[in-house]
């Protein structure tokens, strides 16, 4: 559980496909001449069943993009789809839902509640939904995470890992289609980061999650089983199979990146930019 994906054999879980699509995704901030162009005509699928990380230089849009695909924020341009349903264009109400239903986020802040137990945050969401967690799921969750002895401690109680492990599990206690980890290893030590990065991990390995993790740490990429490079608003290159060393050597050479103005750089794709999982 604790190795990573370089270790792993290649290819795709059985019964594989996309949990998360999008098409000509683009994102521009603000208007006229303050518009600024985070993503960029962006195709991209995610691989249901496997753990897909974002690189690329601060300003390259991994945040706009994660927020795009949970829809969290609006598009300029583009589809998005989760599973099936194509998000762009719900309203609202149906996104709240589809949020809370099908989708678990970890952040780097592990934002949860410090009044209550981590059990409690850990079915907090599904609590507030009415919703009753599937109990056999929750035992699994929770051991392939090492939670059970720290169940009725309360946040203060626990150290940063063991926090990120309660959001880790509250993230995945609904099941979600689709697990969206922004730096979820930013506010940890190197040890306990690659604790959470394990069992990340065997979330995807022994329990089937797809997870999505944005990161700037080639080591906390080379967990997944597939790294995207963002630059300015493009994804310009993927890596199967990272390790630490060769996803470091390729950041070297990526654009420093930053926000541009929408047109002031003509569209231009690498070979294999953009490609799909399904075309590999
Ligand atoms: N709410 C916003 N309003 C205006 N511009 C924004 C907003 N959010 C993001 N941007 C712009 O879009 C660009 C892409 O932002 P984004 O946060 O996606 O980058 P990132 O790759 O996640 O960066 P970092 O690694 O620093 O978190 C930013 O440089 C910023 O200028």
């Amino acid at each position: 559980m604790s190795t990573p994906a370089a270790q792993h054999a290649p290819g795709r879980t059985p019964g594989g496909g996309t949990a998360a699509r999008a098409r000509g995704l683009t994102k521009a901030y603000g208007s006229g001449e303050t518009a600024v162009l985070a993503l960029d005509a962006v195709d991209v699928d995610i691989a249901r069943g496997r753990f897909t990380a974002v690189m690329g230089p601060s300003g390259s849009g991994k945040s706009t993009l994660m927020h795009c695909l949970a829809g969290l924020d609006t598009v300029s341009a583009g589809r998005v789809w989760l599973g099936g349903t194509e998000i762009t264009g719900l309203r609202e109400r149906e996104l709240t839902r589809l949020r809370r239903d099908r989708i678990g986020f970890v952040f780097q802040s592990f934002n949860l509640v410090p009044t209550l137990t981590a059990a409690e945050n850990i079915t907090l969401p599904m609590d507030i939904a009415g919703r009753r967690p599937d109990a056999r799921w929750l035992d699994q969750v929770v051991d392939t995470l090492g939670l059970r002895p720290r169940l009725a401690h309360r946040p203060a109680q626990l150290s940063g890992g063991q926090q990120q492990r309660v959001a880790c599990a509250r993230a995945l206690a609904s099941r979600p289609e689709l697990v969206l980890a922004d730096e979820p290893t930013g506010n940890l030590d190197s040890r306990t980061g690659r604790e959470v990065l394990a069992f990340l991990r065997g979330a995807v390995d022994d329990l089937g999650q797809t997870v999505v993790m944005v990161t700037h740490d080639p080591g906390a990429a080379a967990h997944s089983d597939l790294v995207l490079f963002l630059a300015d608003g493009r994804i310009v290159d993927e890596m199967p199979e990272p390790t630490a060393e060769a996803v470091l050597e390729r950041m070297r050479v990526l654009p420093a990146g930053g926000p541009r103005e929408p047109g002031s750089v003509p569209v231009r794709r690498r070979p294999g930019a953009g490609r799909t999982a399904e075309e590999d």
